[in-house]
């Protein structure tokens, strides 16, 4: 099959869907590979990197989509890229479909079986191809968190840990899957008061164990999440229904209970977020302001750690990918991991859990 690699091009993202250590195992297994130029810069690899290991450099992003049979990204695509895309052809890349249905309604025209890695599932169970990601954007939630409370950022300027005599910020991260459970270990290596929300009895039982008392946790309701929100400094959003937009478990109108200028990141934004004043920002204007509250939502995180978010989405995703490339769509039916993945295919939408959240 001839894989092909576009250069990203969403707001500062500067992963890149194949490494040239994952080009070299497509390329080892009789797949071609073609790159476009300078998708590798992010990542600080040259096309001459790419070229010795048997990929084909090409000049545009056009070349690449109008000959690879397979596209390999990161991000999922933007307008201009998803009208170049077209039957027969496999996209395998981030979709996050649900709160967007212009995306959607964009693939289905244009034919292709577009693969979600967030929705491939593992066999342990969660979310093997989200998960990387979701490591490392719960582990940058607590420094955009620490950032945004600083006082010359806009925030209420209080120190993460505090010192001696003075208490530490009250961080409640809500949802205690891969990203509350990685910015809770942050939290807590910053000597932050940590607090930690999920509807999961078995989950919280978990947590509790996993930090041997140095967080608390609490089951997740909208009478336990109001208390929690008059004491906190930073609330994290890291709650996921998978294939569902995220519930909005903070309305407006309690941001009113919240400290004067304390900060909310909501990780989850790529599933439309879940706290009701989220709107998606980009690196470059990460944060704004309802109500004397500070938003953070960047919904791609990962794209500002490149060189470990490129390497560690590409562990993840490259046995899948090889899949996909020996055997084509034929693939999702085959692994009853990757079945849930397809979520366009001939025009529809077939993930019913995304097809439900549309309303299609
Ligand atoms: N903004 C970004 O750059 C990135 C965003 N993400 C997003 O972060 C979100 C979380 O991902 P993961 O941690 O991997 O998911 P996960 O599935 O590991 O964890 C989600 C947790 O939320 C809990 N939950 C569901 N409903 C809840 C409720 N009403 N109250 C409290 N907890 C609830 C679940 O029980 C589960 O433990 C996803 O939307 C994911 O796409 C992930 C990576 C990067
Ligand atoms: C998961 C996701 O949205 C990201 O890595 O950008
Ligand atoms: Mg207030």
């Amino acid at each position: 099959m001839l894989v092909g690699v576009p250069k990203e091009i969403k707001n500062h993202e500067y992963r890149v869907g194949l490494t040239p250590e994952a080009a070299r195992e497509y390329i080892s297994r009789g797949h071609a590979v073609i790159v476009e130029t300078g998708a590798g810069a992010g990542i600080d690899k040259s096309d001459a990197e790419y070229a010795r290991i048997g990929a084909e450099i090409v000049s545009t992003a056009e070349e690449v989509f109008a000959r690879a049979d397979m596209i390999v990204k990161v991000k999922e695509p933007q307008p201009g890229e998803w009208t170049q895309l077209r039957e027969g052809q496999i996209l395998f890349t981030y979709l996050h479909l649900a709160p967007d249905p212009d995306q959607a309604r964009g693939l289905m025209e244009a034919g292709v079986s577009a693969v979600a890695y967030e929705t491939v599932t593992g066999p342990g169970g969660g979310l093997p191809l989200l998960a990387p990601m979701s490591e490392v954007a719960g582990r940058l939630s607590i420094e955009a968190g620490a950032q945004a409370l600083r006082a010359n950022n806009g925030g209420r300027g209080t120190l993460m840990g505090g010192v001696p005599g003075v208490l530490p910020a009250r961080v409640v991260v809500l949802g205690g899957g891969v990203v509350g459970t990685q910015a809770a270990r942050m939290a807590v290596g910053l000597g932050a008061d940590v607090e930690i929300f999920d509807r999961s009895l078995p989950r919280l039982r978990q947590l509790d164990e996993m930090f041997q008392g140095r967080v608390s946790t609490r089951y997740s309701t909208a009478g336990t999440i109001e208390q929690a929100l008059t004491a906190a400094d930073v609330v994290i959003g890291a709650v996921l229904i998978p294939g569902a937009s995220a519930p909005h478990l903070v309305p407006r109108e309690d941001l009113k209970l919240m400290k004067n200028r304390a900060v909310l990141v909501d990780v989850a934004i790529d599933q439309g977020g879940c706290f009701e004043t989220s709107k998606a920002t980009t690196h470059e204007n990460p944060t704004y302001e309802v109500d004397n509250v500070i938003h953070y939502c960047v919904a791609n995180m990962p794209g500002a750690v490149p060189l470990t978010s490129s390497y560690a989405l590409n562990n993840a995703t490259l046995p899948f990918g090889l899949a996909l490339a020996e055997k084509g769509v034929k693939a999702c039916a085959d692994d009853p991991h990757l079945t849930p993945g397809l979520n366009v295919h001939q025009g529809k939408i077939v993930n019913e859990a995304v097809a439900a959240s549309l309303g299609f």
